[in-house]
């Protein structure tokens, strides 16, 4: 309590922390007996400009300096807001009663500083990895965040400016090299060698089934190690295999506590490898090859994908990656994608012990980031699946969500109605040879606001049947999915949690140790609020009600996917 009063009367007086040019302020933690807990800001004014610092001011609600640059910002949510330190720990003060079996850490990744100096990146996924970490301890939550040290925000602070390839953003060419032919080239040879891409591993954190916890983004390169205690950066995860060739991978392995598996598109020769790597190795085997079925120059966009008991879900999205939008400086309406609807949308199935291709079906056109689950069926009871059920969160098939995540439009909400609809969309792929799978709605999404992305379900249940999905849903009107929604696949009945103004993250299942319900567990979300704050949220997997909250000394801005480390 002690340090979270001193933490906030730190962070109130901003004004007073702006006049000076470095400061790191250690106040000890009286309420803890663990003198390893402190409660610690740490603002490096080197490298956050001053935009930045003057929203801190809004967000912490102290007095308002009268500048022109902090108009925009004035209105905007604190969801969109950088963080104004490099990092942060102390206790939080929880209203109700954490479950007592609750011991672990939640971590959580996300684009958290959206600007170096003066330039303000364009897309949400530009944003430099923050790691924010919830450690439930004996009914008590010890918390921080703080940011990654890759290579791309470690330059962008010396330089002061971008130079890498981020999601939606290009460094600029050297003033001279703009006469020089031969730096389109070297621009190509930089590209697919990946050394201007970044490695701002901002996207998902994992926890490998031997204890290593790992920051991942969609270049290879940005796959890196944490302590997950300290939250400090312990250097790349270096892949003991040469599939680092292939720059990308999906942005979400499947992990459990003896594999991991992942799809690497092959840009070149359109297809996907997919790869296996065993707990307590960095080698990646190559179970199989898929070569895409349209005729497009570019394998459609793997943000995810889906495993069940035996096989492998490899999706071939009509949203593909174009080398031509890659090599281009500035963004393009999809940034480096492009919408081919006419050559087809496909999901191919692999067999994870053969790597044989056992189902390839055209589908109709989707647009997903996240696959939900998927599921093995016998129709005949003859003890053989005869169908393949995959569960995603579906744009309906339409590209406008990836501008909606652009910065300008999600911090210029004027309380319009402007988000896409989203829904769960449900593949059938039958598994007799058959041309085609179907896709249709699990669930009529108006019961979930018509928005549906974020998502997680009980980890005991991948890639089996399954019955509760937990995601991100909306009370419209909003320009941002802005409520917590439990939907039940098979019963077709949902539940909401939402208050005024939030932004909540992906709802997070964890399951009580020993419990028989699908649904016996929490779910844990940090919500991002209208006035400035935020907290992080325990609900009732069951019920889906509230049963403690635990609000941070300040504002902290929307984050992505998370994992779970239990205490052992
Ligand atoms: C945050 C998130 O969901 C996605 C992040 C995706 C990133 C950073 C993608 C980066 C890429 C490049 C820098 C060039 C190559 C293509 C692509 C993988 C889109
Ligand atoms: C935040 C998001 C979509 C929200 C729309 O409803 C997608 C994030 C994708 C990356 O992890
Ligand atoms: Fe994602």
């Amino acid at each position: 309590m002690a340090s979270l009063i001193t933490a906030k009367a730190i962070m109130m007086s901003h004004h007073h922390v702006l006049s000076s040019t470095r400061i790191t302020t250690l106040c000890s933690d009286k309420a803890n007996d663990n003198q390893q807990r402190k409660t610690k800001l740490h603002i490096s004014h080197r490298f956050f400009s001053r935009r930045t610092i003057s929203a801190a001011v809004i967000n912490s609600a102290s007095p308002v300096p009268k500048k022109e640059t902090v108009e925009d910002e004035r209105r905007c949510h604190v969801a969109w807001t950088s963080v104004q330190q490099e990092k942060w720990e102390g206790e939080l003060t929880v209203q109700g009663k954490i479950p007592t079996w609750l011991n672990g850490t939640y971590l959580r990744n996300g684009p958290g500083l959206w600007n170096i100096g003066d330039h303000d990146f364009r897309h949400l996924f530009d944003g430099y990895s923050t790691l924010v970490k919830l450690e439930f301890d004996d009914g008590r939550i010890f918390s921080g965040h703080r940011l990654l040290e890759s290579e791309a925000y470690k330059a962008a602070k010396k330089h002061k400016k971008l130079c890498y390839r981020e999601f939606s953003e290009t460094p600029k060419p050297l003033r001279n090299n703009f006469k020089n032919p031969f730096s389109g080239v070297g621009e190509i040879v930089k590209l697919f060698s990946g050394e201007s891409l970044t490695d701002n591993a901002n996207t998902g954190v994992i926890c490998l089934g031997d204890g290593r916890v790992m920051c991942l983004t969609e270049t290879q390169k940005g796959s890196i190690l944490v302590d997950h205690d300290t939250l400090e950066t312990i250097g790349k995860f270096k892949y003991d295999d040469g599939l680092c060739d292939h720059m990308i991978h999906s942005a979400h392995p499947i992990v459990t506590e003896t594999e991991m598996w992942t799809l690497i598109p092959d840009l070149v020769k359109p297809g996907y490898r997919v790869v296996r790597m065993e707990a307590g190795s960095n080698k990646r085997e190559v179970v199989g090859r898929v070569k895409c079925r349209s005729g497009s120059w570019g394998p459609g966009w793997v943000h995810s994908f889906a495993v069940t008991e035996n096989y492998v879900l490899i999706p071939e999205m009509p949203l593909r990656y174009s080398v031509r939008n890659l090599l281009r400086a500035e963004p393009t309406p999809l940034y480096k994608f492009e919408w081919c609807p006419n050559d087809g949308a496909f999901v191919h199935v692999m067999s994870k012990l053969t790597g044989e291709i056992v189902a390839s079906v055209e589908v109709p056109a989707y647009v997903t980031f996240h696959f939900i689950n998927a599921y093995e069926e016998d129709e005949t009871g003859d003890g053989k699946p005869t169908v393949i059920i995959a569960d995603c969160c579906e744009h309906n098939a339409d590209t406008r969500i990836l501008d909606m995540l652009r910065l300008h439009t999600l911090r210029s909400s004027h309380g319009d109605d402007v988000l896409p609809d989203a829904r769960i969309g449900r593949f059938r792929i039958p598994l007799d040879g058959s041309k085609y799978g179907k896709l249709e709605t699990a669930v009529e999404a108006e019961k979930h606001g018509r928005a549906m992305d974020m998502c997680s379900i009980n980890p005991l249940y991948l890639g089996l049947k399954y019955r509760y999905v937990y995601a991100c849903g909306a009370k419209r009107p909003c320009n941002f999915p802005n409520a917590l929604t439990k939907v039940d696949i098979v019963e077709k009945k949902v539940k909401i949690w939402h208050e005024h103004g939030i932004i909540p993250s992906e709802p997070f299942f964890v399951p009580r140790p020993g419990a028989t319900h699908e649904d016996d567990g929490v779910v844990i979300s940090i919500v991002s609020e209208e006035n400035g704050g935020s907290y992080a949220i325990l609900l009732d997997g069951s019920s889906f009600e509230e049963i403690a909250r635990a609000k941070f000394p300040y504002g902290l801005p929307y984050g992505l996917h998370g994992c779970w480390i239990p205490k052992h």
